[in-house]
């Protein structure tokens, strides 16, 4: 065989706050992205969905599309449970045929954030929300259809791309005199290109390493808990260092805020699992955010 050979990673989503930094990401030597959208790659058609799986000869696949409004997921049910979990169950089923793994991202909001400390991955799960619920889905049939899995469990995402919390806070303290944040929900922001980075290395070591005994549930999230307040501030604080314009940002409570999806009042993931089992370490939040400003600012 040639010394050019290289091992073809499907990544779904091409387009999201993942997808993205999963495309700019740094891939080792032996390893190519193949990325694919939602129009080479529906998951609200899952057999479809399945047969790029099928014809592609891929070495792994990863999967971070998902239908992520958490609010319009509440009276859209139906179009999240399939997107988020029969697509998923195709993809795992259309692996387990052709013999290779696949990573799955999950999310915090599986949990219904009523433990007092930091959730490791096998505390019991109870979605608030249909979204929890649809990606629970897509973790179960994750499990059940393809053993050689890793699900990581990630939160409270932001990037310089797409639709998020940095985002929409950004746009905000530059519209409006004050801002109202709720201050008693608790979890931990993370960077799409620290989960990238973090993919990325898992997968070197499933398919560069041949890795055969790390399958299973991860969480992996910014290091650090804050509330959405704490987070708000820490936005509007940095980027005040660039506009001069520092609108208070005042805590609310959950119920001053209403919203039609309950989310967790805490949703801290403990990621010890992630760096006993694979030596990776998420990096703090407030640096992550830093970079993504930066970005943002050009
Ligand atoms: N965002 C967050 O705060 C968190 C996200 N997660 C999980 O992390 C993963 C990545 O999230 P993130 O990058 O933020 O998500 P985004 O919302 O930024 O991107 C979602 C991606 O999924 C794609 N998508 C949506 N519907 C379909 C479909 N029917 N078929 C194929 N693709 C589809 C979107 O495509 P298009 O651009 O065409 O809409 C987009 O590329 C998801 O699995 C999410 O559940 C976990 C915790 C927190
Ligand atoms: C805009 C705004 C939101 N909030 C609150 C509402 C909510 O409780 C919290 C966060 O709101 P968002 O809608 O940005 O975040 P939300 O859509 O809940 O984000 C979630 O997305 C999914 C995909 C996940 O998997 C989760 O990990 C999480 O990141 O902030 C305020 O208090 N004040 C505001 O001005
Ligand atoms: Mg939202």
């Amino acid at each position: 065989m040639t010394g050019e050979e290289t091992a073809r990673v499907l990544v779904t989503g091409a387009t999201g706050q993942v997808g993205t930094e999963l495309a700019r990401a740094a891939w080792p030597a032996g390893l190519t992205p193949v990325m694919a959208g939602r129009e080479t790659l529906d998951l609200s058609a899952p057999e479809a969905a399945a047969t790029v799986v099928r014809d592609g000869a891929f070495s792994l696949v990863v999967n971070p599309a998902a239908y992520t409004a958490v609010d319009a997921a509440e009276t859209d049910e139906a179009l999240a449970e399939r997107v988020n979990g029969e697509g998923p169950r195709a993809l795992a089923m259309a692996c387990a045929t052709a013999g290779i793994p696949l990573i799955q991202i999950s999310t915090d909001y599986v949990f219904d954030g009523t433990k007092a400390g930091p959730y490791v991955e096998d505390d019991p799960v109870a979605p608030l929300g249909a979204y929890g619920r649809s990606k629970l889905a897509g973790e179960v049939a994750v499990r059940a259809e393809c053993p050689r899995h890793v699900i990581l469990r990630t939160a409270w995402v932001f990037s310089a791309h797409g639709k998020n919390f940095v985002k929409t806070m950004l746009r905000l303290a530059a519209e409006k005199p004050e801002l109202r944040v709720v201050a008693d929900q608790h979890g931990c922001p993370t960077a799409a290109h620290d989960i990238a980075r973090v993919v990325v290395e898992i997968a070197r070591q499933i398919v560069l390493d041949g890795r055969d005994d790390a399958w299973g549930t991860y969480h992996m999230a910014g290091a650090g808990a804050t509330t959405w307040h704490g987070f708000a501030e820490a936005i509007v604080a940095a980027q005040a260092a660039r506009t001069g314009k520092r609108p208070p940002v005042h805590p609310i409570t959950t119920a001053e805020f209403p919203t039609p999806a309950q989310r967790p009042a805490n949703s801290v993931l403990d990621c010890g699992k992630l760096t006993r089992t694979f030596g990776l370490t998420p990096r703090p939040w407030p640096d992550t955010l830093a970079d993504v400003l930066a970005e943002l600012a050009g």
